[in-house]
């Protein structure tokens, strides 16, 4: 009895003290957060701030988050009305102190502070902790997720290789004739008597139109298209149907650790698992053929494998490389150092390369037939556009010069519908950063701010597209000749912008981001979007089909374009659109 009471006045007297020891420290790290936070707004002084406690910036879950003041703000600091939040504090950098997070954080509208950032890769790094880079090398490494510098070159060298001018003549004749597939397949099996059909949903069309092209033999990736026969593969599940369902989960792999997905009791993450497992297999085989296909190429009287030409399909080229990097550090005597790619790094470039390669020019299209559709009369002059052009020829990839107009429309579109929408930077040092603050009467200063290391900048590309001080007071206009006629003046109007009494600079145009870690795929899209505005609209016209009779103007263009909700990037909802083929 008296050892009991002994032992429990202990353990008593233990939990006790652990209680204390527990609160100290809690006292201390919250005593320890405060004087930290207190230290970042005196950092950020002098610019406005949305102080917050939870910073919440990964796509997909950003705009999913509840609105709620110094919590959790994000209608302030996301993607809501781009351009609204900076007009409001009349600077194009805002400050985002969060008493969570260890480092500042800024917001930035300003295109030239992106430029700016941009030709300083040595400083401005990649934030590869976040989750948004990372979380795609699900099947292996990623260009996408390397950093700046000798990681990035190895990836990037190899990749441009398979993207020069060549491969985008393929890119031009592969987009022609995934548009004669949707024509025929989206359009013409739905024609009634009188030439219209009707293109029921308008984003899975444009996925599945892109996604023909990265896929194309040949060219692309060469995708086992057909269903394959039972036992020649590991799965059950067709390609189309695995990547459909990686891509609907990989928001998944960006909110969740990897530990806590495999322990969910929940069918749609167990099929999402399974999908992810059976692509794996997939890009294996892929990989495996090719490599078979192009070592099978080296005969008794070719010595090695430089003796073969690259092939000109995405995923050949890449294999080749990577045979050619072997062979060279074999006859250097394996001292090279890893030059070319790595088999995982190939499958997890493929994967990406097939993944941005078609969401992306996918969202961006559907955006762009939305705004032609709500502006009708830029469809008819895209069609003039061409006539003169081409003279009734059909306009190859060599005749893509010719067309800026056809250029110039996808380009607004993206730029009024920017779909990345955030772009992120962290300084690796101390660096003293331009900005931009204006007064209501229109009075424009720079500044600069000293960003300490470790800083995190976002480059808000939506605001920035929008930004009047390079896009002038109608920058919420759809006009796709701003892209084309430069050296604009002022126009005189209320709104209380920093173009105000300036000269108007135009663009830059930063949808793909701009310098070093701009988009490897740029040219790619530009070829693709380029290729199909011109031919849709050299073949029809086309109008949005009303959810309801009465449906207004102004509902149609809150429900096809800025009614968007963010997966990885930005998407439309479901919308038709009504064909009617041009009489010649
Ligand atoms: C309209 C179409 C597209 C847009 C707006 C777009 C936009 C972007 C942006 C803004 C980035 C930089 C992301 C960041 O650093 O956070 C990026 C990177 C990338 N894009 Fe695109 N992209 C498009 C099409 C494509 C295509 C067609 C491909 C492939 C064929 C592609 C492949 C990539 C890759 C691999 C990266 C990572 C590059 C790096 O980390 O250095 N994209 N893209």
């Amino acid at each position: 009895m008296a050892t009991n009471m002994f032992d429990s006045s202990t353990i008593n007297q233990a939990a006790t003290a652990s209680l204390f020891a527990v609160s100290v420290i809690a006292a201390g790290l919250m005593v320890y957060q405060i004087l930290r936070y207190a230290q970042l707004l005196w950092h950020v002084r002098g610019l406005p701030s949305i102080p917050t406690l939870f910073m919440g910036f990964e796509p997909g879950t950003r705009t999913r988050l509840p609105h709620i003041p110094w919590v959790c703000p994000v209608k302030d600091y996301t993607v809501y009305h781009p351009w609204l939040k900076y007009q409001r504090v009349r600077s194009d950098l805002i400050a985002l102190p969060s008493l969570l997070s260890p480092s500042s954080t800024y917001i930035t509208s300003s295109p030239s502070l992106h430029q700016f950032m941009a030709s300083k890769p040595h400083i401005f790094h990649k934030p590869l902790y976040m989750k948004r880079y990372t979380a795609l090398d699900l099947f292996g490494r990623t260009v996408l997720s390397t950093q700046n510098g000798p990681e990035y070159r190895r990836h990037s060298s190899i990749i441009k290789r398979c993207l020069g001018d060549r491969a985008m003549e393929d890119v031009w004749d592969a987009m022609r004739w995934a548009t004669e597939v949707f024509v025929q397949q989206d359009i013409e099996n739905e024609m009634s008597e009188g030439g219209v059909g009707v293109a029921g949903d308008i984003m899975e069309a444009m996925n599945r139109l892109t996604l023909l092209v990265i896929g194309r033999k040949g060219f692309g990736i060469d995708f086992p298209w057909n269903p394959v026969p039972s036992g020649s593969w590991d799965s059950e599940l067709p390609f189309r149907d695995a990547l459909h369902l990686v891509e609907k989960g990989i928001l998944l792999e960006i909110i969740l650790p990897p530990w806590l997905l495999t322990l969910i009791p929940s069918r749609r993450v167990k099929r999402y698992l399974r999908a992810r497992k059976t692509f794996m297999t997939y890009l294996t085989r892929m990989y495996e053929a090719k490599n078979a296909e192009l070592t099978a190429d080296l005969g008794l009287d070719k010595k090695n494998i430089k003796d073969v030409p690259p092939p000109s399909d995405l995923l050949g080229a890449l294999v080749h490389s990577q045979l050619t990097e072997e062979e060279e550090t074999r006859l250097a005597g394996g001292d090279r150092g890893l030059a070319g790619l790595k088999k995982s790094e190939i499958i997890g470039n493929m994967w990406i390369l097939i993944f941005a390669g078609h969401e992306t020019t996918g969202s961006a299209l559907s955006f762009t037939l939305a705004y032609l559709a709500l502006y009708p009369e830029w469809q008819d002059k895209v069609y003039e556009e061409c006539k003169e052009a081409c003279g009734g020829v059909t306009p190859t990839y060599r005749d893509m010069h010719k067309l800026p107009l056809a250029q110039a429309v996808w380009q607004e579109s993206l730029r009024l519908r920017d779909i990345v929408s955030t772009n992120m930077k962290h300084a690796v040092s101390d660096v003293v950063i331009p900005h931009t603050t204006w007064t209501p009467s229109g009075e424009v200063r720079q500044r600069v701010h000293l960003v300490k290391k470790g800083s995190l900048i976002i480059v808000d590309s939506s605001a920035a597209q929008l930004n009047p001080f390079y896009w002038g007071d109608d920058a919420l206009t759809f006009n796709p000749l701003r892209h084309i006629h430069h050296g604009r003046t002022h126009s005189n109007t209320t709104c209380s912008s920093p173009s105000q009494g300036q000269e108007r600079a135009q663009g830059p145009f930063v949808a793909f981001s701009l310098g070093q870690r701009q988009c490897i795929g740029k040219r790619f899209a530009e070829t693709e979007m380029t290729c199909f505005v011109n031919a849709i609209c050299a073949t029809f016209r086309f109008s949005p089909v009303k959810a309801h009779s009465e449906e207004t103007w102004d509902e149609m263009h809150w429900r096809l374009v800025e009614s968007a909700t963010e997966q990885i990037t930005y998407q439309p909802g479901k919308f038709s659109l009504r064909f009617e083929r041009r009489q010649r």
